[in-house]
């Protein structure tokens, strides 16, 4: 991935067509494979500057797939009056620094409550589990840490800190422990019910938006655990710890 940032300072006789015009080349933009993402800003001091962000998929894929692709002719069409106003083209790499600011929404880690939250959590649906006729046979030789690998994963997963990543070798160690389990759908829902009534068991928060987000993790990753512990399964090996967010619904509040 790439960012492209064009720079543009635009006379006072071409300003008022050039927004309409990208516009309408945009549609070039929303067509092409290779492009992820558009912006285009315009100074807030000075109305004549704008800045246009294109994210790539490379830099090659702009160069050679982008404007040696059907969509460039009519972008260029569409843009052509301004390429004389541009101060500069050029490609950006991302770096490591990069967040949100204190104004955004919390993570579901912090708005569940931290560390302590899911280590509740995760007490209160062992104790299920280890209660339950169809799960503790599974967990009959657990870790004696087990409890609390799982906390740090769904902490880290959540938004919290690095810890499973650091501490137990991130995504690749917990998809091991999966393999080959051979877990059945029954199983599945199971434990999703579980940590659903150990959620309540332990009051993690009850909002529509959290309870939505945090659902639709378990629903994603026990599905997940399922076909990766089929026999013969074959899923990637290396990835990052997933990062799960709040989707569609930001929390509520007033
Ligand atoms: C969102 C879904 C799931 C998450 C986040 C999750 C999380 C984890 C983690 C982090 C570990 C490795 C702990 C370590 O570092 O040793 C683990 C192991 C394990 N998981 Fe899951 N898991 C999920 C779904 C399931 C399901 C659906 C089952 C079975 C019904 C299951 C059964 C097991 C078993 C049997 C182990 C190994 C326990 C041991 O003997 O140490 N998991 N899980």
């Amino acid at each position: 991935m790439v960012i492209e940032y064009i720079r543009y300072r635009v006379p006072q006789e071409r300003l008022g067509g050039f927004e309409d015009a990208y516009a309408r080349a945009a549609t070039a933009l929303r067509a092409a494979p290779q492009c992820l993402q558009y912006e285009l800003t315009r100074s807030v001091e000075d109305p004549s500057r704008y800045v246009l962000r294109i994210v790539w998929t490379s830099a090659d894929d702009h160069l050679r797939g982008f404007r040696g692709g059907p969509n460039f002719a009519g972008f260029f069409a569409e843009i052509r009056p301004y390429v004389t106003d541009i101060e500069e083209m050029t490609h950006y790499a991302e770096t490591p620094v990069v967040g949100s600011g204190g104004g955004a929404p919390p993570t579901l880690y912090e708005w569940a409550g931290g560390l302590d939250a899911f280590r509740k959590l995760c007490e209160a649906f062992y104790r299920r589990v280890l209660a339950d006729e169809l799960l503790a046979p599974l967990f009959a030789r657990m870790d004696s840490e087990h409890v609390r690998y799982v906390a740090v994963w769904l902490a880290e997963v959540f938004g919290g800190p690095e810890t499973y990543s650091i501490e137990r070798g991130g995504y690749p160690h917990m998809l091991r422990r999966h393999l080959g389990r051979g877990i059945t759908e029954a199983q599945r829902r199971r434990w999703v019910n579980l940590m659903l009534d150990a959620a309540d068991e332990v009051h993690l928060p009850d909002d529509p938006e959290f309870r939505a987000a945090f659902s639709g993790y378990l629903e994603w990753g026990t599905r997940l655990a399922l076909a990766n512990s089929q026999p013969g399964a074959d899923p990637a090996h290396e990835a990052p710890v997933p990062r799960w967010g709040w989707g569609v619904a930001p929390p509520y509040r007033s």
